[in-house]
């Protein structure tokens, strides 16, 4: 069963729009931020990390946002490129803005946190003229992330990508991504990511995060099958989700519903679950693979990616998470 089409005659497969942004992510693990030395750098930001996982399963893929005009920005630009990501609407922003920073605390495979430096970060500054209808044309989809409604003018050229996409057809994801630095309220995040919301195809997120878009309006739903059919009173034909290590649920608009379990996994954090299986996941959709099938491949990525100290440095290949699924799923 195909929930929406992917145009086959374009030459992109995927772009996504939002956060460019650096990860620290602590070396001494097990130890609270206070007493945290030394830090890894990688390329980060949830929107980034997804399409570097969807890159490197083999799918042509770009990237629509700023950077800061500094090393940071230019290590980013650099590092997208070289795993063949197309930068060309990767603009250097040159009002003095920085690369946002999320510095990961590592406390034990369970209590992880981030604390994210957010100040005056090139990715906000986003502006509805950066985003080119040809762009959004030629990709068959287009993932946005709900942190880059956070605020003006990234807000408003994310409500233009949203719109340019419906109007030509390309396929929208949306990945609620909801955190809290850089937004005013709770309030303004649900009238927000509802606006995005309503427009998407495929919708991924938390419980929590659908409660958060759920609040302004009221009455909580608190049951998934009631939050997946609001949006499906929309443009939704997919609501995703997510539990952490209790998996996931995929609700589909023609009433079926579909429980991904998990992989056994040596976890070091547990960031980066989220954004390794939405790669893996869209991979699947894109390949035109059951639900099923495609949350299989995503839990398998996530379980990947936990045991590994980064996020973007270890999504894996096709083969690897294949690998995973053959070692722990039996065949009778
Ligand atoms: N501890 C874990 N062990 C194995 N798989 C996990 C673990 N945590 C998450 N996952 C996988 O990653 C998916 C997404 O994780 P989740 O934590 O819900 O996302 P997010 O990081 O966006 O909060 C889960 O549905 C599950 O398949
Ligand atoms: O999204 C960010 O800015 C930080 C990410 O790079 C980070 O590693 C992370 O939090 C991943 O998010 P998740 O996959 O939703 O856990």
């Amino acid at each position: 069963m195909s929930y929406f089409t992917f145009d086959e005659s374009r030459p992109m497969d995927f772009i996504a729009i939002g956060r460019l942004c650096i990860d620290l992510n602590a070396n001494e693990i097990h130890r609270p931020m206070e007493e945290t030395r030394t830090f890894t750098k990688y390329v980060g930001g949830s929107p980034a990390n997804i399409t570097i996982a969807v890159a490197k399963l083999g799918k042509k893929s770009g990237f629509i946002g700023r950077v800061s005009d500094d090393q940071h920005g230019r290590f980013i630009t650099n590092y997208l490129q070289e795993r063949g990501i197309d930068t060309s609407c990767v603009i250097t922003d040159k009002s003095g803005t920085v690369t946002g920073l999320a510095f990961t605390e590592i406390k034990s495979p369970t209590e992880c946190s981030i604390l994210m430096y957010r100040d005056n970060v090139a990715d906000l500054k986003l502006e509805p003229a950066d985003v080119s209808e040809e762009y959004i044309k030629n990709a068959k989809a287009i993932m946005i992330s709900g942190t880059a409604l956070a605020a003006s003018p990234s807000r408003e050229a994310v409500l233009k990508a949203v719109d340019l996409a419906r109007k030509n057809g390309t396929v929208v994801f949306f990945d609620i991504d909801y955190r809290p630095y850089t937004w005013k309220s709770r309030e303004e995040v649900g009238i927000y990511c509802s606006l995005v919301a309503e427009k998407s195809d495929v919708i991924l997120g938390g419980r929590e995060e659908f409660d958060l878009l759920e609040e302004p309006y009221g009455p909580l739903q608190n049951d998934d099958q009631a939050t997946a059919d609001r949006w499906f009173a929309h443009h939704a034909q997919i609501v995703l989700v997510k539990r952490g290590g209790d998996g996931s649920t995929a609700f589909t608009k023609d009433g079926q519903s579909f429980k991904g379990t998990t992989f056994p996994a040596n976890v070091v954090k547990t960031f980066g679950a989220g954004d390794s299986f939405a790669g893996a996941f869209i991979y699947g959709l894109m390949n035109g693979w059951d639900i099923a099938r495609c949350q299989q491949f995503g839990a398998a990525s996530a379980s990947i990616v936990v045991s590994s100290h980064s996020c973007s440095d270890a999504m894996p290949s096709a083969e690897e998470i294949q690998a995973v699924i053959d070692k722990h799923t039996t065949t009778v």
